[in-house]
């Protein structure tokens, strides 16, 4: 797939795609009790990383996530985006830097039941530059047809299986073609066959474009895949290993 110029992108200079540099978070739960769930959190992705986030239950996975989405912003720390940083941007800075560069999908995908598939691919390009033109709908088309549902454009969402909405997503979270893809257990709700299709998806996109990928997982057979295994614990990155 090639980067059309009539739609907008970032360009990128460097290797480096990601970088938090002492990222602390704290939920404010209207108690003076020190609620800090991330610890001086260092951590750097480059292009080409295909890493997953893996640690026990209520390890702050979910809050690293959503720092690095730019869903959310650090206590204290810098959180660089393209070597940018972050944390004294408005929400509407940290809206148009995450649209351009940053892919999200979710367990439960989040689609659009009114719109059709195709529409739901497009949303993404359509929030940043309004109506589709040719060359938008031609790159969510070749997507759909990248996941195996180039047929299913014109259907609605809930008329497609648990595995084949979940492929709707990653091309929805392809579509601004991301230098950084972030998945929240995203083979979670899946059987066994369509969490290795979903996988497949994953390391291809990776390999084709180059992009990060972390991909949050509790499934150690996923985990076992990937290049790189970060570990999170207690709010600390106890394990961050590059396998090959
Ligand atoms: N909005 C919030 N307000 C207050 N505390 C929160 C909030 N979100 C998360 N927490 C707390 O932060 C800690 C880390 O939660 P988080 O969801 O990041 O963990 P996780 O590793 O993703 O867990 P799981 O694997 O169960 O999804 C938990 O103690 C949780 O209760």
């Amino acid at each position: 797939m090639s980067r059309s110029h009539e739609i907008e992108s970032h360009e990128v200079q460097g290797n480096e795609v990601l970088r938090l540099a002492g990222v602390c978070k704290a939920y404010d739960v209207g108690t003076p009790v020190e609620n800090e769930v991330l610890h001086a959190i260092d951590l750097r992705l480059d292009r080409g990383t295909f890493a997953s986030l893996t640690g026990p239950s209520g390890s702050g996975k979910s809050t690293l996530l959503n720092l690095i989405g730019l869903l959310d912003t650090p206590t204290s720390g810098e959180l660089f985006v393209l070597e940018r940083p972050t944390r004294a941007m408005d929400d509407q800075e940290r809206t148009d830097l995450r649209g351009g560069t940053i892919g999200l999908v979710f367990q439960f995908h989040h689609l659009i039941q009114a719109f059709s598939v195709l529409d739901n691919v497009l949303m993404p390009l359509m929030i940043r530059q309004g109506r589709p033109t040719a060359a938008m709908i031609d790159r969510a088309r070749g997507l759909l047809a990248a996941v195996g549902l180039a047929a299913l454009a014109s259907r609605r969402p809930n008329e497609l299986s648990g595995g084949q909405q979940q492929r709707v997503a990653i091309a929805r979270a392809l579509v601004s073609e991301p230098v950084l893809l972030l998945a929240d257990e995203p083979t979670g709700n899946l059987d066994t066959v369509s969490a290795d299709e979903v996988f497949e998806l994953f390391r291809r996109f990776n390999a084709e474009h180059d992009c990060a990928v972390l991909i949050v997982t509790h499934d150690p057979r996923i985990s076992a895949r990937c290049d790189r295994v970060i570990e999170l614990v207690d709010g600390h990155i106890v394990r961050d290993e590059a396998k090959r």
